[in-house]
């Protein structure tokens, strides 16, 4: 038997790396210069971890979002636990562990000074299972882009019609025929317009709608509509404010007639081709009360008195109110009571305090970012939408909305 000891001693052979030739050398090679870059990587993503960590404390104490638990060893800071850091080609995300007594909101409420201290443009919050949520981070705002309103027209009432478009890429709808009016504020040059352009561009064709009211600056009704089945409806300019008083009389004496014909046992017009949903526009409405009161405060008068029957009764006899005004303030658009009638509620660039005028309290902490806002973009409140932004679609310019009328506008019979 031969052991160790008394093997002979063989000349030492150099060690050989079995490769399988040349090509296999290669292949090794490559082999090892991934194993070293996925290191490398794995390091670099542990030391970007860690530095979000430290950067996602910071910024929680700096906003407040945090809590001071007296110790032993002295008084020390709890912020949201900061779990994974995740990166992929779509963006960078990581978790985070909500306090106790925490919520979602907490961290939403401080979104952007949170994303601008971790070096981001905004950021979303999504809910995960448990006290854990998502916090996904935006390198650019994702409604900084327009988007052009599509080429579609609704045929019905109780077809949803395009309001805009989310942060998540979801599209926001709302059909007319669901019970709400319609409030839309905004500085000069906030985006108003074009969302009004794209709201009756797509209503225009509907057999069961007549789009009526009034306005001041003869833009958004009247011309454009001239030929269509909704043009008599409609009231423009400002030289005869009495006629305007006198349509939206003419505009409640037809909402009374439904009211007072309205069938038994039914306390609701569903829209039809024979009793259409009539939405009434109201273009610049505290221009038009602020142009009646300087004539004749009666005027006025008889103005709010009209436009709060169709606010209060209108819903029951499938009438809709769309009110455009710079600013909801409620002596500017017939009263605290006329602005609470409104359901769906939108809001471009305004002052942070008009926000919280339109949408409530919980929307104050939004208004120092959206008071600069681009154009295009609003806060929508509405059933089921609490206060979501949005980016509204684009018609083109004012030519392109009157192409869309003169195409797509129902005929008159
Ligand atoms: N949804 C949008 N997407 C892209 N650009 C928009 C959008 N809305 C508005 N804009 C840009 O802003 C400009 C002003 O918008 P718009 O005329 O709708 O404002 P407004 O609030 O109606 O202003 P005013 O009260 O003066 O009529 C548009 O000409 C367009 O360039």
């Amino acid at each position: 038997m031969t052991t160790d000891r008394t093997r002979p001693l063989l000349p030492r052979q150099p060690v050989r790396w079995h490769t399988g030739g040349p090509g296999g050398a290669r292949r090794l090679i490559n082999r090892l210069r991934a194993r070293v870059a996925e290191q490398q990587r794995l390091e670099a993503h542990r030391l970007l971890e860690a530095d979000m960590r430290g950067l996602w404390r910071e910024a929680c104490t700096g906003v407040g979002l945090c809590q001071y638990i007296s110790a032993a060893a002295g008084l020390t800071v709890r912020t949201p636990r900061f779990g994974g850091l995740r990166l992929t080609p779509t963006g960078t995300s990581f978790t985070v562990e909500l306090m106790p007594g925490g919520e979602p909101t907490d961290i939403e409420a401080h979104a952007l000074r949170l994303a601008h201290s971790l070096g981001f443009a905004g950021l979303r919050v999504q809910p995960m299972a448990g006290r854990w949520v998502r916090v996904v981070l935006f390198d650019a705002d994702p409604l900084a882009s327009t988007f052009a309103l599509p080429h579609a027209v609704t045929g019905r009432a109780d077809d949803p019609i395009l309001l805009g478009r989310r942060e998540d890429g979801a599209l926001v709808e709302h059909a007319l025929a669901s019970p709400g009016h319609v409030a839309v504020q905004g500085q000069n040059g906030s985006g108003k317009s074009q969302l009004s352009y794209g709201l009756l561009a797509q209503l225009a064709a509907a057999g069961d709608v007549v789009i009526a009211g009034s306005d001041i600056t003869g833009l958004l009704l009247g011309r454009a509509w001239n030929g269509t089945a909704h043009r008599p409806w409609q009231i423009t300019g400002s030289k005869d404010l009495a006629a305007h008083a006198a349509h939206l009389d003419r505009l409640v004496g037809w909402m009374d007639d439904r009211l007072e014909t309205m069938p038994p046992r039914v306390d609701n017009i569903a829209p039809t081709v024979q009793t259409p949903l009539v939405l009434v526009v109201l273009e610049e409405f505290p221009g038009l009360l602020r142009a009646a009161q300087a004539k004749d405060r009666k005027l006025a008068e008889r103005i709010t008195s009209a436009v709060l029957r169709l606010l209060s009764e209108g819903r029951k006899a499938a009438f809709r109110v769309l009110m455009l005004a710079q600013r909801f303030e409620a002596n500017a658009v017939g009263g605290g009571y006329a602005r609470d009638q409104f359901a769906v509620r939108l809001s471009f660039r305004v002052p942070a305090e008009s926000l919280a005028m339109l949408h409530g309290d919980d929307a104050r902490r939004l208004g120092p970012e959206h008071a600069n806002t681009e154009p295009g973009i609003a806060y929508l409140s509405a059933p089921g939408e609490d206060c979501v932004r949005l980016r509204a679609p684009y018609v083109g310019g004012y030519g392109a909305f009157c192409d869309r009328i003169a195409r797509d506008g129902r005929r008159a019979a």
